[in-house]
């Protein structure tokens, strides 16, 4: 059975940052020390708001990572310009609203088909590996499949978000039964979005899923621990589930 990669996301460094309007602390830091701990990518998130990831921690993360950036935007001009300009290994592109806390739900692809096409082969031209931040959805992962998006992301929130044991098992079934759906379609499969220590065992035992990435329970827990240790502990975390211990 093969391994599972972590991505951790460092838009929450950014907010502690944002909430002062100080230069600390600063991601690009955050990403070495991540890397250094085990990191097999870094996500960053930047927003048309801004209100966390900032366009010189973009270009700075550019020159500076070590590992590969999973750079996550919204299908707009702007950050479609910007990710052209960047060529980060991975884009992610992830629906957003001005007045969300966070992302509340996955992309509409089937809805714009054109639109997510026209983007998805944008970025390809530009040598960048596409993947659609979707729910577990069959009908999103075949539009994945007609717009050749040949990556996605598994919106894990409602797994996450589950108030009660039932619920929560049958929102892991469904993520694991579209795994397993969108695997056979050919895409390479990611998740994330709410995992945390409690909760991640789980989602990383199903064996589609490439990638994991996680960044506010890991910033969370650096608060407490530091962040080589809550990066350390959460890949270790993730090996277990994926060895089904
Ligand atoms: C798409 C996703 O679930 C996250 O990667 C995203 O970054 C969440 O948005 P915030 O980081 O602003 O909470
Ligand atoms: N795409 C999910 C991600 O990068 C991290 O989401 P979260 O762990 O901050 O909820």
């Amino acid at each position: 059975m093969s391994g599972i990669l972590l991505g951790v996301n460092i838009d929450h460094i950014a907010t502690l940052r944002q909430a002062r309007g100080t230069n600390y602390p600063d991601p690009v830091h955050a990403a070495a020390v991540a890397e250094h701990a085990g990191a097999d990518g870094i996500t960053i998130h930047l927003r048309e708001d801004r209100r966390h990831i900032q366009d010189r921690d973009v270009y700075l993360l550019a020159k500076t990572l070590k590992t590969r950036m999973n750079f996550e935007c919204a299908v707009t001009d702007e950050m479609l310009d910007i990710a052209c300009e960047l060529k980060p290994t991975y884009v992610c592109l992830v629906p957003e609203k001005r007045q969300e806390l966070t992302t509340e739900g996955g992309l509409d692809v089937a809805g714009q088909k054109d639109k997510i096409k026209a983007a998805v082969a944008r970025l390809a031209a530009e040598g960048i590996k596409v993947s659609l931040f979707i729910d577990a959805d069959k009908t999103q992962i075949d539009a994945t499949v007609e717009v050749g998006a040949p990556y996605i992301e598994i919106h894990t929130g409602c797994y996450a978000d589950a108030t009660d044991d039932a619920t929560q098992a049958k929102e892991l079934e469904r993520i694991k039964t579209m795994a397993a759906y969108a695997h056979g379609q050919g895409l390479v499969v990611n998740a994330g979005h709410g995992l945390h220590y409690h909760n991640v065992k789980a989602v990383a035992a199903i064996p589609e899923l490439y990638e994991l990435n996680i960044g506010h329970a890991i910033v969370a827990r650096a608060a407490i621990d530091g962040l080589e240790k809550a990066v350390r502990d959460m890949k270790t975390l993730m090996l277990e589930g994926r060895r089904g211990e």
